[in-house]
């Protein structure tokens, strides 16, 4: 599967309202965290994954890891990937230089993942990861252990660690500014080295919570590979040294990947049904169709799939920090509603691709809207609208939430659509499945 784009891709207006039925790839948050739990649960067969993404956040963790030396066996024709640890060893390499581009939960899972080996690892990525933080997940390494730095002094990659394997005990983390911080954390203090002294990790949060569906998501996934996570306070979990085990992991489609199929049938009237998801999905974003629900949109949901129908629009306000990936997606839709929309308590997503409330801000302005930006969020109001040329920011959530603006607005120019590979290579010949 290769994708080429060009510099600039105009969007062609849909003059009409659409139906359609579309299949999003799987999961990237899922698909990260399974590689990594495949790679450590040590079972005597090789664990198979199906419905694995292949994207540039995925194809930099199957590297790492097979960079760290497991065998990594890729059938992108099944999209099916089996994970194994050909040595006793939990990380099977002692060094490893690793580059993550700029996907933040390789980083994050990574860094925690090297501490359980023996040996020295560093990670890295591109400029844009370079300013995004980490410190907080350090710090708690540092506290079993390791000898986890910034290399640059400023709490952020590149990262080198130092380790002879994790302990456990007791550990404190603050995840106000990602929640990768724990869950990287709780994938790998389970194959810590229990101590006389302590024969479990308690892992204390710290102040607020961000993207907390991703912390049950870890969770879940844990407790899938048979893990046994206990939250013995409301911000404290225990985790035992323990094997986990799991032959076989079937991934879901990416509930972000879908927000801009559903948003599609907000802005353009009709319906559009995305297979394979429900609100029983491991994935938070899944209620993104909630807000378009408090819109004006009918959900619907059956054996097939989520389905959103258009309707007329109405603003909202709304507190997006569990699903705080869907913002962009969200601003896109605020331009046709009949009034404005607040979007609150998503400090955290400036820390993200890029920043992603001031990015937003900027272009949601060129296309005409007047938008109010706050530290935390942003207040959308629509006004008439004008066709322009939008800036990415090398954010795959720019692009493909704003390319739903180009399917009303005739004029809709994204640059640097191939951004969007980041997590989804295939989304603008998955997007012409509305004109059919
Ligand atoms: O754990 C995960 O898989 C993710 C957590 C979220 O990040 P933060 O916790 O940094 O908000 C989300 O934005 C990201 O796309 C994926
Ligand atoms: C924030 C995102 O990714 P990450 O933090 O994993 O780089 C995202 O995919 O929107």
């Amino acid at each position: 599967m290769s994708h080429t784009y060009p510099a600039e891709l105009e969007i062609q207006p849909l003059a009409r309202s659409v139906s359609a039925t579309v299949t999003v790839p799987g999961s990237k948050s899922i698909t990260n965290r399974a590689l990594v739990l495949a790679a450590l649960a040590k079972g005597d067969a090789p664990c198979e994954l199906r419905g694995v993404l292949r994207s540039e956040d995925t194809e930099v963790m199957l590297g790492a890891l097979a960079q760290l030396g497991y065998s990594v066996h890729e059938d992108w024709a099944t999209n099916t990937v089996r994970v194994t640890n050909p040595t006793p060893r939990t990380i099977p390499a002692d060094r490893a230089d690793l580059f993550v581009a700029n996907s933040g939960t390789s980083m994050r899972f990574l860094a925690a993942m090297v501490s359980l080996g023996a040996g020295r690892y560093r990670l890295d990525g591109i400029p844009r990861m370079r300013e995004r933080p980490i410190e907080d997940l350090l710090s708690a390494l540092r506290a079993l252990g390791v000898n986890a730095t910034s290399e640059s002094g400023n709490g952020c990659p590149p990262v080198v660690i130092e380790a002879n394997g994790l302990r456990t005990g007791p550990v404190h983390i603050k995840v106000a500014k990602s929640s990768q911080f724990l869950s990287a954390l709780m994938m790998a203090v389970p194959f810590a080295r229990a101590s006389s002294e302590h024969p479990a990790t308690i892992v204390h949060l710290d102040g607020t919570v961000v993207s907390e569906p991703y912390i049950e998501m870890t969770v879940r996934m844990l407790e899938s590979w048979a893990i046994r996570v206990d939250r013995v306070a409301p911000n404290a979990y225990r985790i035992e040294p323990q094997r986990g085990h799991r032959e076989r992991y079937d991934i879901e489609p990416d509930a972000s990947a879908a927000s801009y199929f559903w948003a599609a049938a907000a802005v353009l009237g009709g319906s559009v049904t995305v297979r394979g998801l429900n609100r029983a999905s491991l994935q938070g974003d899944v209620r993104f169709v909630d807000v378009l629900g408090q819109m004006g949109c009918r959900i619907e949901e059956n054996d097939g799939g989520i389905t959103v129908h258009g309707g007329p629009l109405r603003g909202v306000d709304v507190d997006m920090n569990d699903i705080s990936d869907t913002v962009m997606t969200l601003g896109a839709v605020a331009l046709f509603a009949d009034g404005p929309t607040t979007v609150r308590n998503v400090a955290h997503i400036r820390h993200k691709e890029t920043d992603r409330i001031a990015a937003l801000a900027i272009e949601l302005r060129k296309l005409g809207a007047e938008v109010e930006e706050r530290e935390d969020g942003l207040t959308i109001t629509p006004r008439p609208l004008k066709g322009c040329a939008i800036d990415t920011y090398n954010d795959h959530r720019m692009a493909m939430s704003l390319a739903l603006v180009g399917l009303k607005v005739p004029g809709v120019v994204i640059r640097n659509p191939g951004c969007v590979a980041k997590t989804y290579p295939g989304f603008w010949e998955d997007l012409e499945v509305l004109r059919k």
